[in-house]
Formats: structure tokens, C-alpha cells, sequence
């Protein structure tokens, strides 16, 4: 039975989250595949990391100085310093370390093998820095200035969880362990295609009435900020023939087909002349911006969301359906943006029976929201100055200075 509360009696409006499940059941798992790690940034790791060896993978010294028993120091004090000959030099990267012999020191590096039978290292600092023989300032704890083999990760253990985002710490640890490949799920392949006889390419010349394609190059790169690969095509006019001949060559190679424009109501909506009974269902989302909304399959090939024209519509409808669906797609765990709540600096109003999107600049010391231009759809400029959206409930309709909004956080 049809879930009746999800569902906005008044308008017949889709609510976004059955947009939202029905956009993320179009896409399927991407499969896995090897890379090495240069490859992997941004992409999820398809089986858990099991350390084949640990980190530290030898106890080391911390400081340039001395490696030492401790208890050779105990009665080390500024005037009356313990001198000990100095038996070894002990670089980093040296593999064949003697022991140390009692009442002796060997000079070492940071990084470099503690000597076995060493139990602290004294920094130069608190030495006379002698080669023959050193003068040691200072008494020191067992395990002073050492790092113990296996206090950071432990061999055999996980060190990062299937599911991960591959960031730059995340790909420094699997390369501090040794791995040199790691298995990934494939980035979602995306077509995106930009309807309208309006548009113009940035860089030439435009005439009155005429505005230049944005959308493409916008959507483009929040695919790519996804973890997705786009394919970004030239942008097609209000023609079916046109639209159709755009995707032809690309087939077999997409997971998703992204098109912005030509939904609404008016005369000339080439992708729903295109799309509409042809595997593609278009409908009115509880929403603003972002109400007119498709998605489907484009002749059995590849998925298909057909965002709105109006550039706030096509990012913020790309943040609310698509990108969590990519993001579910290629394996990763996490596929919302961090949600805080916020102190809205100002009073605002939302339209009754839609979830509201406007855009804010939030600042993490106060805690604060301040709006960032008004609700038009149209709006990129402001869109560009904000970090967040903050996400009004369909039933708010007045919210005072003072109130708790969430905040969606962009970067
Ligand atoms: N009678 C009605 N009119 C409109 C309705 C409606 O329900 N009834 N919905 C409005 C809403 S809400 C939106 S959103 C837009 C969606 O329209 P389309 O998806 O059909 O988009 P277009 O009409 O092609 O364009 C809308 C707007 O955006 C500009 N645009 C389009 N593509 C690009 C691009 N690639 N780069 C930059 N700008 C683009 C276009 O020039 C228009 O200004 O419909 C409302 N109308
Ligand atoms: O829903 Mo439209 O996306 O507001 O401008």
C-alpha cells in the first residue's frame, strides 16, 4: 500500500524522500577493481584494510640524540652530567644496528632502529653533542623519547573499514603499511547533458536573450566532487532529434545521464518530449527549489535524472537525490553531508507543504546562520557565496530570528 504520509494529499506532490529512494534505486552497485593508490583519491574501499605489518614496524627514536639505558642516567643532572662513550652513529634507514653495551651511548637519529638493550633516547639538546664521547644533561625515563613498534597499528589488524572515502590520510596509511594497490569500487560514469536554445558556450559573444550554459560545467563538477566520472556533452537546443543523437555514442559506457532543463510546463521541454513514456517518469517533488523532477532508464541503457533548468534547482536537486545516490552506488559508507544545527541570524518564511532549501553561510565559532540571498531558483550568485543550505521542514512556514535550523554543510 502506498505510504500516504510520505505523500502531500494537497498539491499531489511527490515527497523528496520517495524521489530520493526511487533516484537510488536506479543505480546499481559499480563493480571493484584494483588501483594503485595515486588512482584511488575520493573513491570508497570495496573490503576492509587488514595491516600486513605494523606501524611503527620497528621501536625508533622520536629525537636526534642519544640512545641509552636509562639507568646509566639516573644521577645526570646540568652540573654534574653523565659522560658516556659514544659507541655507534645510527642513521635513519640503517638496517644492521649492534646492541647497546651497558655505559655506552649510541648516536641516533629521528627514525632511526633503537639499538637492542637501549631504553630511552636524550635529545642533543640536552647533551654537549660530543661523537667520541658525550655529556648527557639529564636523567631519563625508560621509554623517553622512544616510539614503540606497533603503538599506532598493530599487523593483522583494520586499519581502515570497507566502505572508507579515500582521502589523502587514508591513502598515506595504506602506503605506510606497504600496500601498493587497493580494490575500489569504480567511479559512477556520467553523462551530462544541458537542454535549451537559449544557451551559448562561455567565451563567445551573446546576444539579448541569450544566457550562457552554466549548468553542464556546474553538475560536471559536482560529479566529479562525488567521486564520479562525468562525461560532460555539448550542451543540445530545444530539438528531440538533437537529444537523442547527443547520447547515441555513449550507450555503452554510462552509468546515469544527468540532463538539466526542458522539464517544466511550457511549450518547447525537449527532455520531456524526449523521455516522458519512454522509461522516464516526470512528477512535482514537495520542494523548493527543485520541484520539477524525472528519472528512469534511458532505452535500457543507462539511468536517467532529468533536473530542472533553473541553475539553484540543478545543484540543489543534484545534492538531495543524486549525490547520495552516486555516493551508495560506489560503495561508500557515509553518503550524507555533515547536518548541524544552527541559530538563524535573522527570521525567514518557507512555502506550507514543500521542504525548503535556502542558502546560508554558516560560521562554526558563533554557531550562526545568516542567509544568503532570497529563494529564487535563479539565484547563482549566492549560491556561490554559501557553505551550506539550511533545510526547512514542509510544515515551517514562519521561522523568527533565534530558531534552530539544520544546516546542510557543503564543504
Ligand atoms: N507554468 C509553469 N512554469 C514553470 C514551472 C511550472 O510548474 N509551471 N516550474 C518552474 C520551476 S519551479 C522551474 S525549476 C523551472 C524548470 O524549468 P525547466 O527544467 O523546464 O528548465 P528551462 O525552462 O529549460 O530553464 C529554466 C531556467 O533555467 C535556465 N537554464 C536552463 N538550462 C540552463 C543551463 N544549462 N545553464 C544556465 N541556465 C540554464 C533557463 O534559461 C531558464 O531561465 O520551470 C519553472 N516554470
Ligand atoms: O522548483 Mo523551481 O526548482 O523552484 O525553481
Amino acid at each position: 500500500m502506498r505510504d500516504v504520509s510520505s505523500h502531500n494529499p494537497q498539491h499531489e506532490l511527490t515527497s523528496v524522500a520517495d524521489h530520493r529512494a526511487k533516484v537510488a534505486s536506479l543505480l546499481t552497485r559499480t563493480p571493484v577493481e584494483s588501483r594503485p593508490l595515486e588512482n584511488c583519491l575520493g573513491l570508497a574501499l570495496a573490503t576492509d584494510l587488514v595491516a600486513p605489518i605494523s606501524l611503527p614496524p620497528f621501536s625508533n627514536s622520536a629525537m636526534d640524540g642519544y640512545a641509552v639505558r636509562s639507568v646509566d642516567l639516573t644521577e645526570a643532572t646540568q652540573e654534574e652530567p653523565v659522560k658516556l662513550p659514544v659507541s655507534e652513529d645510527i642513521p635513519a634507514g640503517r638496517v644492521d644496528v649492534p646492541p647497546l653495551q651497558p655505559g655506552t651511548a649510541h648516536r641516533i637519529m629521528t627514525g632511526a632502529q633503537l639499538p637492542p638493550g637501549a631504553d630511552a633516547v636524550v635529545p642533543v639538546e640536552r647533551t654537549d653533542g660530543g661523537t667520541g664521547t658525550v655529556a648527557l644533561f639529564s636523567s631519563a625515563q625508560p621509554g623517553a623519547h622512544v616510539r614503540r613498534a606497533g603503538e599506532d597499528v598493530t599487523e593483522g589488524t583494520v586499519v581502515l573499514t570497507t566502505g572508507t572515502r579515500l582521502g589523502a590520510a587514508q591513502l598515506g596509511v595504506a602506503a605506510a603499511v606497504g600496500v601498493a594497490e587497493l580494490p575500489v569500487h569504480r567511479p559512477v560514469r556520467v553523462l551530462v547533458l544541458s537542454t535549451g536554445s537559449e544557451l551559448v558556450e562561455p567565451g563567445q559573444e551573446l546576444r539579448r536573450g541569450q544566457i550562457y550554459e552554466s549548468n553542464g560545467l556546474m553538475l560536471a563538477a559536482a560529479v566529479r566532487e562525488a567521486g564520479g566520472e562525468p562525461t560532460l556533452l555539448r550542451f543540445v537546443p530545444d530539438d528531440v532529434d538533437a537529444f537523442h543523437a547527443a547520447l547515441q555514442e555513449h550507450l555503452d559506457s554510462a552509468d546515469l545521464l544527468l540532463t538539466s532543463g526542458g522539464v517544466s510546463a511550457g511549450a518547447y521541454e525537449v527532455v520531456k518530449d524526449a523521455l516522458a513514456g519512454n522509461g522516464v517518469e516526470f512528477t512535482k517533488v514537495a520542494m523548493q527549489p527543485g520541484m520539477p523532477q524525472g528519472c528512469g532508464r534511458y532505452r535500457d541503457a543507462f539511468a536517467v535524472v532529468t533536473l530542472p533548468g533553473n541553475p539553484v534547482s540543478s545543484m540543489v536537486s543534484f545534492e538531495v537525490f543524486v549525490r547520495p545516490a552516486m555516493l551508495a552506488a560506489a560503495g561508500h559508507a557515509t553518503t550524507s553531508r555533515h547536518v548541524r544545527q544552527a541559530v538563524l541570524a535573522g527570521e525567514l518564511t518557507a512555502p506550507t507543504g514543500k521542504r525548503q532549501f535556502r542558502r546560508g553561510v554558516f560560521d562554526p565559532a558563533t554557531g550562526e546562520v545568516t542567509l544568503q540571498g532570497a529563494p529564487g531558483s535563479h539565484l547563482l550568485g549566492s549560491l556561490a557565496k554559501a557553505n551550506c543550505l539550511l533545510a526547512i521542514p514542509e510544515d515551517v512556514t514562519d521561522l523568527p530570528a533565534g530558531s534552530t535550523v539544520d544546516v546542510v554543510l557543503l564543504d
